[in-house]
């Protein structure tokens, strides 16, 4: 079966790779882009993809539905938009492909509930990269021996959320095997606002944010005389292309939310 498969922020940075990924990928079919302003009828790909149609563009999630069919909604946007999206998705049984970040834990449990109901497939995935993956994975191994961690996520200039999803993620995996603690001195305090970042459960999450970045992150551990570094950088959004064809078939295959994919990979 072809996976047929509409896109929201076809444009940005991550949305015209994944475009590419999907328009190359056989077992998948772009039917449609989601745009919130009038900016064109078309991704304008027929010169690269004579074969193919050219993809229509939509302001309307309604009319997109309605008239382009897609079984997936894949939402690489915006913090702002891409709740209420997903929920329009859902309750329109599209199921969603999520690589934007920046739900809060409401959000997501209500996501979580609402995919429950409709027993619809939901893929939320803060990181597409395996090896950023892996990295959570080893970090959240790690928190075990050494409850002593801090984060240091660093990303280009343009992103608006912080911390990164990944750096959030990254922090919820821990805590699931480290007992909340507040680290450094008991009697520490800023003399300037943010010095030691943003906490979460007593771990210190530090964001960077310098053009010439793409998306990296670093755990620290620390302990008696030693101290162990897992590092992850994507060098370019190619990285994240796997994660999403991955996460294309697999929301098919499922009737709940997944929120990472560390639980599927
Ligand atoms: N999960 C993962 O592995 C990854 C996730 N991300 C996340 O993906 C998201 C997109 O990242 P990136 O591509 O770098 O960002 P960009 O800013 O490059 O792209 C976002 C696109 O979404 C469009 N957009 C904004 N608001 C809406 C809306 N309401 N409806 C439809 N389209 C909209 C923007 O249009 P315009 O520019 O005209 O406003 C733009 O084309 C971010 O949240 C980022 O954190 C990024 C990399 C990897
Ligand atoms: O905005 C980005 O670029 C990225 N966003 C995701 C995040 O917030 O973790 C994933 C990756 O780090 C790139």
């Amino acid at each position: 079966m072809t996976i047929r498969v509409a896109i929201a922020g076809a444009r940005g940075k991550m949305g015209t790779e994944a475009v590419h990924t999907i328009m190359n990928n056989d077992g998948m079919e772009l039917v449609s882009a989601l745009d919130y302003k009038e900016v064109g009828t078309s991704l304008g790909l027929l010169e690269e993809f004579p074969n193919h149609y050219e993809v229509p563009i939509y302001t309307n999630f309604v009319e997109l539905v309605r008239e382009t069919k897609p079984d997936v909604l894949l939402d690489l946007t915006n913090p702002l938009c891409v709740y209420e999206r997903t929920k329009q998705a859902l309750l329109h049984n599209i199921r969603p492909v999520v690589g934007t970040t920046g739900f809060t834990e409401e959000q997501l449990e209500e996501l979580q509930q609402m995919a429950t109901e409709k027993q619809l497939g939901c893929i939320i995935a803060p990181n597409f990269a395996i090896g950023a993956i892996l990295m959570m994975k080893f970090a959240k191994d790690a928190a075990k021996y050494f409850p002593d961690v801090e984060i240091i996520e660093m990303h280009h200039d343009q992103k608006l959320d912080a911390p990164s999803g990944t750096g959030i993620k990254t922090a919820q995996m821990i805590s699931e095997v480290r007992e909340a603690k507040k680290q450094g001195h008991p009697d520490e305090r800023e003399t300037h606002t943010g010095a030691r970042g943003a906490n979460y459960d007593g771990m210190h999450i530090h964001s960077v944010r310098l053009p010439g970045l793409v998306a990296h992150q670093q755990v620290l551990f620390g302990s008696t005389g030693e101290l162990l570094t897992i590092r992850h950088d994507s060098l370019n959004r190619g990285s994240f292309m796997s994660g999403v064809t991955f996460s294309i078939e697999e929301v098919m295959k499922t009737n709940t939310l997944i929120y990472g994919l560390e639980n599927i990979i």
